[in-house]
């Protein structure tokens, strides 16, 4: 019998000041499949991001995560999904560990169940010297970490991350990589925006190509070989050949 997928994304639109930014978009994402998300400026990314955390609600069509639609249980959301925005959401005057345990706390996690979830990710994410900075004084680069880690602190089952590599240093991507390819070896479902297309090729097992904010492409990766058809199909579909 074929395992249900995790999430199931079914006709979704959402218009922008008066526009619409996200046009009837429709995908499924199975448990430990790491997904691409590539688009031009302004292709709808963050968007469809925004609705798969639950932080905007579709005009149109349904998301279900683990077959519970969140829409109408939003608590869903906070629950299984870990978001990492463009720009994480940090508080200036807290520092990266209580960040990290107020994060764990809001999922519902005991004091000392926080604590310890906390003190895991500081160490896997390396975190252990900024343990007592406060977020207002990290390099841009510690903020993206800090952020990363705080979509992650609760284990969800599904891991949005919306250019996550932004201000990361070589070292960090490498490691950035290895993370997201361990958290779906056990069997956490991923979704990568990014204009990176290496990025894309590095981590993905596929890729859909938003364009004018609708879907024009979702299909399986494989390898470099799969980079370079990747590179053709991206550059028909971002200068409207394809159209
Ligand atoms: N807060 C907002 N208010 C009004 N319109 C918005 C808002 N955010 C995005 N839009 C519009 O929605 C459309 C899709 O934008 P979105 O940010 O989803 O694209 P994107 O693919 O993430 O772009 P980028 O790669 O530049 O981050 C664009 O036309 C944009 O102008």
């Amino acid at each position: 019998m074929m395992t249900p997928a995790l999430l199931n994304v079914a006709g979704v639109s959402r218009r922008r000041a008066g526009r619409p930014a996200v046009t009837d978009v429709s995908f499924s994402l199975n448990r430990g499949e790491v997904l691409g998300l590539l688009g031009v400026n302004g292709a709808g990314k963050s968007t469809t991001l925004q609705m798969l955390a639950g932080a905007l609600a579709p005009d149109s069509g349904t998301i279900t995560l683990d077959g519970r639609d969140f829409v109408s249980a939003p608590g869903i959301a906070r629950q299984l999904i870990g978001w990492l925005p463009e720009s994480a959401p940090l508080w200036p005057e807290l520092t990266v560990e209580e960040h990290l345990q107020a994060f764990s706390a809001l999922r519902g996690a005991s004091k000392r169940d926080a604590r310890a979830a906390a003190g895991h990710i500081i160490n896997r994410l390396q975190l252990g010297d900024l343990r007592r900075r406060l977020a207002g004084v990290l390099s841009q680069g510690q903020r993206q970490r800090l952020g990363l880690a705080c979509a992650l602190v609760h284990e969800p089952a599904l891991l949005i991350l919306d250019e996550p590599a932004n201000a990361l240093d070589p070292v960090q991507v490498g490691e950035l990589r290895k993370l997201i390819r361990e958290r779906a070896a056990a069997g956490t479902a991923v979704i990568l925006s990014t204009h990176v297309l290496g990025e894309v090729v590095a981590v993905c097992d596929r890729v859909a190509i938003l364009h004018e904010g609708r879907l024009r492409h979702d299909a399986p990766l494989a390898g470099e070989a799969g980079g370079k058809a990747l590179e053709s199909t991206f550059f028909t579909i971002a200068t409207g050949a394809a159209a």
